[in-house]
This record gives structure tokens, C-alpha cells and sequence, in this order.
């Protein structure tokens, strides 16, 4: 059956980098909402976004959170090549511009300014949360690239300065995720991936 490509999305990102992906090795992207027998392929490249901030299950708010409790825990994947891609925003969280410009109580009365939303303390966190799903099923999980280049503050999805799969940000770094596409296709070709 060869490699299968599937992905979810909340807003279109993650189907982007899919895109590259498909473009790339020539194989369709499906979303895992529409998947068919994952044991049927011959190697995976799955991507997932990050919606359910700090989570520790269910962290990408899409149709992976029932799959991966689901139909995903009787699949035999045994020895399976799987690469893992994710979709998150590394931006600080951030005090909100107007705070600073009121008058403020004493220093002792003060509250911390308000702080507008920003998940680097949780980049990708989804990335991870697939990887031990498909390894209980057996996959041996390739692809861990480097998180140099990026400028989160913790990901559950990095160890020691690699992320465990293809982290892109299409919030703010939209112009590379192209690149590296087809840097992590090179390596997963070099990894075994029967593509
Ligand atoms: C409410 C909300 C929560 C989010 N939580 C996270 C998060 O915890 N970690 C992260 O890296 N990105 C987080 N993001 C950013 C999205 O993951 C990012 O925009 C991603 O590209 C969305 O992919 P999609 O368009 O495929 O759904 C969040 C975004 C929103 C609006």
C-alpha cells in the first residue's frame, strides 16, 4: 500500500504542511477522519495540531482524540515506520499592550498584567502525545529533528534539543516550513522510510 499520509486540522495549518508533504512524495494527504486500516500501509506520516493547551491527553483537539483512544488501540503496528508532524504557535505569552498605560495602583496592590495568549510553553505538545499512542501499537517512531531554529520555551514534544517529529509554525514562521519539508522527506528517506 505504500506510505500513507494522514493529518487533522482545526484551521486549515496542518493540511497546509500536509500539502508540502504530499507535493513532495507524491502521496494524497487524508485526514485521519477519513482514514482507512492504518495497518494496511507500509509506513506513516502522521501530523497533528496542538489545540488543548497543557493537556495531557487529547492535546490536539481534533478527530485524533478519538482515534488515537479508539480504533487506533487495536491496530497491529508492529515494526512500522512512523514520522510524526506538528503544527503549533511558539510565541511567548505576552502582557497585553493597554496594561502598562493605566494609571496603576501602589506596587502592593497591583495585579500581574493581563497576558495575551501565546503557547510557548507548550509548543507541539501533540507531537508527543502521538508518538506513545503509535508506540504502544508497535511503530517504530522516526524523523526526531533538531529544535534548533525555533525559540519556544517547553514542548512536551522535545527532549534534549530534538523534537520528537517535524515542528512547524505557520503562525510565525510560515516561509520555512516548505524547507523544511523536504530537509525531514531527505531524512525519513534515509531513515528507512519506504518512500
Ligand atoms: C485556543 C488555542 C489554543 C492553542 N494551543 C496551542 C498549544 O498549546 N501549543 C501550540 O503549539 N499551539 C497552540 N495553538 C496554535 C495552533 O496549534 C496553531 O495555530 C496551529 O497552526 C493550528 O493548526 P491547524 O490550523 O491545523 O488547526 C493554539 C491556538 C489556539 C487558538
Amino acid at each position: 500500500m505504500g506510505v500513507g499520509l494522514l493529518y487533522s486540522t482545526t484551521t486549515g495549518n496542518t493540511e497546509t504542511v500536509a500539502g508540502y508533504l504530499s507535493a513532495e512524495i507524491g502521496v494524497d494527504a487524508v485526514d485521519i477522519a477519513d482514514a482507512e486500516d492504518l495497518a494496511s500501509f507500509d509506513g506513516l506520516i502522521i501530523g497533528a495540531p496542538t489545540w488543548h493547551t497543557g493537556a495531557d491527553s487529547e492535546r490536539s483537539g481534533t478527530a485524533w482524540d478519538d482515534y488515537l483512544y479508539g480504533d487506533l488501540t487495536s491496530a497491529d503496528l508492529k515494526g512500522k515506520k512512523v514520522a510524526i508532524f506538528g503544527l503549533g504557535d511558539q510565541a511567548r505569552p505576552t502582557p497585553l499592550a493597554h496594561a502598562s498605560t493605566h494609571a496603576q495602583p501602589p506596587h502592593s496592590r497591583r495585579r500581574p498584567p493581563p497576558v495575551q495568549a501565546g503557547y510557548g510553553d507548550n509548543f507541539c505538545d501533540a507531537m508527543d502525545e502521538l508518538k506513545s499512542c503509535f508506540e504502544k501499537q508497535g511503530a517504530e517512531v522516526i524523523g526526531a529533528w533538531s529544535a534548533d531554529g525555533y525559540d519556544h520555551t517547553e514542548s512536551k514534544s522535545e527532549a534534549g534539543g530534538t523534537f520528537v517529529g517535524l515542528a512547524c509554525d505557520e503562525d510565525n514562521q510560515p516561509d520555512q516550513s516548505e524547507e523544511r519539508v523536504k530537509a525531514w522527506v531527505a531524512q525519513l528517506k534515509s531513515e528507512g522510510m519506504p518512500l
